[in-house]
């Protein structure tokens, strides 16, 4: 059994003589959560679809499940789930029904339909049927769909597009339930970080249609940057005594912000100083950077980039 899920080698997709993908190569281990994370038209779809079969790269290569042929990537897909086109749900079906729609074909079990709707909050939907669902709902009745062919790799474009602060919390848990319960690998995208940052074990940042960082949760966690926030009117004063302290690693973000990225321990010492030099310190502590700044940062698009 491959412990390679998906292997891309210089993907690229032209359109006319727009890039939406260059020379993408990303490599995805079984058990991972591949979180996509793009701006929109980055090329985020376009990845998932080249994945999917459902439109050709013009250069590069692909493997899933260690199969690189026409037909074993055809076979590979099988094993595969994906929302970017999704079987139409029916809106006047319950949830349940939908799903007895899906299972038609495949012999899937009344009690794995049961199992699916627990596992997407639809159980207790009864009756109600799929066109009053809220957007929450709908998405995950579609995962619940796609998830009904068994799938071991599945891929979510923007699951939580559009849902509100407790949607976005209940997608997480399922997504991570999908993965320790049923042991599925995942590739997802959102155009924010943010978004994601809760669930993915791994994230790649997409850009203009290239991969322009990959990094694992835990670097996440170090690459957002602890740092002193000091505000004060006298900026030209406390650059002098932040000198005489030798900090050197800090930046003016505007005109009375400076951000302290060393001796964060020394807050306490770093206010004295300045008090004691006559600079009105009206603001300072420690804080972390903020992901979407990061991501801002790593795309060119933030103040301080
Ligand atoms: N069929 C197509 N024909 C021409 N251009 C396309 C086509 N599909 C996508 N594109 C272009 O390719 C680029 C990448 O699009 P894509 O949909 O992959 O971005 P995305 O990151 O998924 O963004 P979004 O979140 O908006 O869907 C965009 O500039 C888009 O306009």
């Amino acid at each position: 059994m491959s412990d390679t899920i998906l292997k891309a080698t210089n993907i690229s997709k032209i359109y006319g003589s727009h890039r939406a993908l260059n020379k993408v190569s990303l490599k995805i281990k079984r058990g991972m959560i591949y979180g996509l994370i793009g701006a929109n038209g980055a090329g985020k779809s376009t990845f998932m679809r080249t994945v999917m079969g459902l439109i050709s790269t013009d250069e590069g290569a692909l493997e899933l499940f260690g199969q690189s042929g026409v037909k074993e990537l055809q076979q590979a897909r099988r094993k595969m789930g994906q929302s970017i086109e999704t079987p139409a749900l029916y809106p006047n079906l319950s949830a349940r029904e939908n799903l007895q729609v899906q299972a038609a074909n495949g012999g899937v079990s009344e009690r794995e339909i049961n199992y699916l709707l627990q596992l997407m909050n639809l159980s207790d939907t009864g009756k109600k049927k799929a066109k009053n669902f809220s957007l929450g709902m709908r998405q995950r009745l579609a995962i619940a769909s796609t998830l009904i062919t068994n799938p071991e790799f599945l891929i979510l474009d923007e699951p939580t597009n559009g849902l509100d602060p407790s949607g976005i919390v209940e997608m997480r848990s399922i997504i991570q339930r999908l993965v320790t319960e049923r042991g599925i690998t995942v590739l997802l995208s959102s155009h924010l970080l943010d978004e994601l940052s809760q669930v993915a074990t791994h994230y790649g940042i997409l850009h203009d249609g290239e991969l322009i960082s990959e990094f694992s949760k835990e670097e996440l966690a170090g690459k957002t940057r602890q740092y002193m926030e000091l505000e004060t009117a006298d900026v030209q004063q406390a650059i002098v005594v932040l000198d005489q302290l030798n900090v050197k690693d800090y930046e003016v973000i505007n005109g009375t912000e400076i951000y302290i990225y060393e001796q964060l321990d020394n807050v306490a010492d770093i206010n004295h100083a300045l008090v004691l030099a006559n600079v009105k310190v009206s603001r300072i502590g420690t804080t972390r950077q903020k992901l979407e700044d990061y991501f801002l940062q790593l795309t060119g698009g933030g103040e301080h980039a």
